[in-house]
């Protein structure tokens, strides 16, 4: 098939590599120049494990083309997939304009009909927006077609992308067009081929899917986070009762992990688009206030645990280890990072981090603390320890999970590790001499609770 994705960024560029992968023919468009010049030389512009390899590959067979101009890229196209950023706004809600800018753009310049697919993430009725764009320009340029506008959010994950894009647990399909169907059925039919995961509904039941199970899944570590707050006045351990609701299939062991927040590109803006989405409707949305209001102050546990156990921050050093938003990516947008890093530099600490991949973007975002020494950012984990006054691991990649705890405590200048992520054993860390603070699991006798008076 003929496909144009428009938008290289993480979502375009895996969708666009593994449609090409499975023969078929796809152009991929972007505003920017320098995204598309290095693509061209077959250089990924984002951090994504197994992407440079499919974008080489599939450039070399002559399945792949890059170009900045969409009415070229879009001229055979029978499929043409917008996915392009839909970021906040001021009030939170999401921007649609890229998408409708696109729209605009195609209805002015497409010279055949095509099938145009919302990929990106949207408010309930964006698809049916983008179906009036093209309606309105065909109307004016007085052509005898109508472009067919298909929902089709994606629910890959930075990091395990490719494996996501190429493996759904579901294809969500919202049309109500039997012809589009039957094409965008076509086209996903080699993901889905040991048994058929494609779910096709309204456009709008499509946009609130994507809502819905992202809200959900954030609701799930907002509450495991609330738990483990809870667990660490009752001196229980929170990783024992992970595991034990895990074992109950309706629960299920995914996405129930306490940690120091969630962050990334998704959650933290999807989550604030539905709240502006049902603010439209005064729909107040308690439930999905407190995830995030829940996240926000997660994000704050590690300078808490911190300044608990090291009293006054100023003056210390303090090593990170892990600066992305989460392992497999080198986005720091929304991380927990950020939050940690804005206060002690703010509060003069010095701070030493070490991240395998997110370091570069760290280092825009403080140019002035890494030129003024204040922010060190290290090419080796162990180096980032050296005089520090506690190690604090923000980012469970898998080279933190069993590093040398005896060069960290020769290193370390107090032997303190806060454990934001509960990738370390605390009795394990005990007989090796270093302090260790978990997320709810403190291992302290349990505090007397407050008592009130029965009346
Ligand atoms: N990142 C993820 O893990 C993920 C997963 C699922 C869904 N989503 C959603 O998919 C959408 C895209 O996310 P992303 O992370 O890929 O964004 P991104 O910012 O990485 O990429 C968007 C790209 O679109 C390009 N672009 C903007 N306007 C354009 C135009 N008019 N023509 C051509 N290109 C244009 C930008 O230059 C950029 O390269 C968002 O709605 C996001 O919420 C993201
Ligand atoms: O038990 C858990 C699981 C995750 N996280 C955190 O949650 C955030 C998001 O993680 P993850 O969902 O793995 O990453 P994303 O790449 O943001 O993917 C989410 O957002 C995408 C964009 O919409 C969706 O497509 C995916 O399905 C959805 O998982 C990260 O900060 C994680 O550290 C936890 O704290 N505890």
């Amino acid at each position: 098939m003929q496909i144009t994705v428009i938008g290289c960024g993480y979502v375009g560029l895996v969708t666009a590599t593994c449609f090409a992968e499975m023969g078929n023919r796809v152009s991929c468009v972007d505003t920017s120049t320098q995204r598309i010049n290095a693509l061209q030389r077959g250089e990924a512009p984002i951090f994504e494990p197994g992407i440079e390899a499919l974008i080489t590959t599939n450039l070399r067979a002559g399945r792949l083309a890059f170009s900045t101009d969409t009415a070229g890229a879009c001229s055979r196209a029978e499929v043409i997939f917008i996915a392009v950023g839909t970021p906040s706004a001021a009030d939170g809600s999401a921007d649609i304009s890229q998408i409708v800018a696109v729209a605009s753009e195609l209805g002015r310049t497409l010279d055949q009909p095509a099938i145009v697919v919302c990929k990106s993430t949207a408010p309930v009725g964006t698809a049916c927006r983008v179906q009036s764009v093209l309606d309105h320009q065909c109307q004016r340029r007085q052509v005898a077609w109508q472009h067919r506008v298909v929902s089709n959010p994606e629910f890959l994950k930075e990091g395990a992308a490719i494996d996501d894009f190429m493996r759904p647990d579901r294809v969500v399909l919202g049309t109500d067009d039997a012809d589009a169907e039957r094409v965008m059925r076509a086209l996903y039919e080699p993901f889905v081929r040991n048994h058929d995961r494609i779910l096709c509904m309204s456009r709008r039941a499509a946009e609130m899917t994507k809502y819905a199970a992202n809200t959900f899944l954030a609701t799930r570590i907002s509450f495991i986070n609330e738990i483990a707050s809870l667990c660490e006045q009752l001196g229980v351990d929170v990783e024992e009762v992970r595991k034990g609701i895990g074992s109950d299939q309706r629960i299920g062991h995914h996405f129930i992990y306490a940690g120091c927040g969630y962050g990334g590109s998704c959650f933290p803006k999807d989550i604030r688009a539905m709240l502006q989405m049902a603010a439209q409707y005064d729909m107040p949305m308690p439930i999905l206030h407190s995830v995030e209001a829940r996240n926000q102050q997660q994000k704050t546990w590690p300078l808490r645990m911190l300044k608990r156990e090291l009293g006054n921050l100023h003056g210390r050093t303090l090593a990170i280890w892990g600066l992305a938003f989460k392992p497999g990516t080198d986005d720091i947008r929304d991380a927990p990072s950020l939050v940690l890093l804005d206060a002690l530099l703010a509060g003069g600490s010095s701070v030493q981090a070490f991240d395998p991949a997110a370091s570069d973007n760290i280092a825009q975002r403080y140019p002035e603390a890494v030129k003024e020494g204040q922010l060190k950012l290290l090419q080796d984990p162990y180096a980032a320890l050296n005089n520090a006054d506690a190690l604090v691991l923000l980012t469970e990649w898998k080279q933190f999970r069993q590093p040398d705890f005896h060069l960290v405590a020769q290193r370390l200048r107090t032997p303190l590790v806060i454990d934001g992520r509960n990738q370390y054993d605390p009795q394990t860390m005990a007989s090796l001499g270093l302090r260790h603070v978990g997320v709810g699991r403190q291992v302290a006798p349990p505090a007397a609770p407050v008592l009130r008076e029965v009346v």
